[in-house]
């Protein structure tokens, strides 16, 4: 049984209808992003399932219990959700333990100190308990902010872009452990994100949100190998739209030499038809060529690569190579199979 399920979801401010009929389902234990540019609605699907908005219809169930339906609003402080914002929001006035146990005023004061001991040794912050919010770092505030969710035992955690404030430098280190925290103790969590990196290091699944709908949802390597629509293709990162002829069921011919075809698609039907296909930077190659008009004329050294930028058939192409070819003429090919045609 889904942890939530979404279905035939609406959501409208004043007559602005923002969400159509979504579906979406989050298993036990999942983490999935709502992943999208800005204004596509994703905090707008968050707040809807915390109970936070009006003009919402559709189904709503969390852990199995319907909060939104036909006749049924519950609200929100009864829907089992625990909900983590990017600027943390603690309460500055209080310490961390007593941030943690703010939920728990149904336990008995013991019960509520050892709770909160072993939610704090979770995150391995237990010297911290006495302190105050502002003698935390941005990563350990939203520790304590996450333990402090989890502190009333919801059924989900709902996370609005709940990193974007921590350092780069410690960001991925704290994903990686609420990540393993979440998994350890089987947690469902519906996070929601703007940043491709962020989604890729702390989800299962990823939902791609564009207005108002969800395009696509898969695993990251699936979402990032095989967009089915273009947006997504374009929204995981930049790339060149090549023409292409199919000439075989795995194998189609461009300007810039035969491609292997190794997507799921049946191509016999589109034999000599032609396709568009997404090429990133890095399935393209440069080599060495003195007779070709073809010249670097761009190139940044980028640590790992050299980024050079070549301009072919009035397209400015990207290409990631771990040579520098700037001022030198040059061919590229494409050194990878593809597998999502666009026809
Ligand atoms: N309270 C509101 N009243 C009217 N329109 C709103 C309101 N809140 C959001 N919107 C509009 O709804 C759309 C979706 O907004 P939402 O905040 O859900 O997008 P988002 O994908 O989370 O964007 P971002 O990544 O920028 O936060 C936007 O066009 C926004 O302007």
């Amino acid at each position: 049984m889904p942890v939530l399920s979404l279905s035939k979801l609406n959501v409208s401010y004043q007559t602005n209808k923002i969400i159509k009929d979504l579906e979406l389902q989050v298993n036990a234990g999942e983490i999935v992003a709502l992943f999208g540019p800005s204004g596509g609605g994703k905090s707008t699907v968050l707040k809807a399932i915390a109970g936070l908005l009006e003009n919402v219809s559709g189904d709503v169930l969390i852990g199995g219990k319907q909060v939104l339906g036909d006749s049924v609003n519950i609200p929100s402080e009864e829907r089992k959700i625990g909900l983590i914002f990017q600027d943390y929001a603690l309460f500055p006035h209080l310490t961390v333990a007593k941030n943690v146990a703010f939920g728990l005023d149904k336990l008995s004061k013991a019960e509520q100190q050892q709770k909160v001991k072993s939610l704090l040794s979770l995150i391995k912050m237990s010297e911290y308990a006495d302190r105050y919010p502002h003698e935390l770092s941005g990563g350990q505030q939203q520790r304590i902010a996450i333990v402090r969710a989890l502190a009333c035992e919801p059924d989900l955690l709902l996370f609005d872009e709940a990193f974007s404030n921590i350092d780069p430098q410690f960001r991925f280190e704290l994903i990686g452990d609420i990540r393993a925290l979440l998994k350890q103790h089987n947690i469902a969590a519906l996070f929601v994100t703007h940043n491709q990196d962020e989604a890729f290091a702390f989800c299962d699944r990823i939902a791609v949100l564009h207005h108002g709908k969800i395009e696509q949802i898969d695993v990251a390597e699936r979402l990032f190998n095989t967009p089915s629509t273009r947006f997504v293709a374009e929204f995981l990162g930049q790339g060149l739209w090549l023409s292409c002829k199919v000439i075989s069921a795995n194998s189609l011919s461009s300007e810039l030499g035969e491609i292997p075809y190794a997507g799921q698609q049946d191509l016999t039907t589109l034999i000599d038809k032609t396709v568009d296909v997404y090429i990133r930077p890095h399935q393209l190659k440069l080599t060495l060529a003195d007779n070709s008009a073809l010249v670097v004329e761009q190139e940044r050294f980028a640590g790992e690569f050299y980024e050079s930028q070549v301009n072919w058939s009035d397209q400015n192409i990207t290409v990631k190579s771990t040579m520098a070819f700037i001022n030198k003429s040059v061919k590229i090919e494409v050194n990878t199979s593809v597998w999502s045609v666009f026809s």
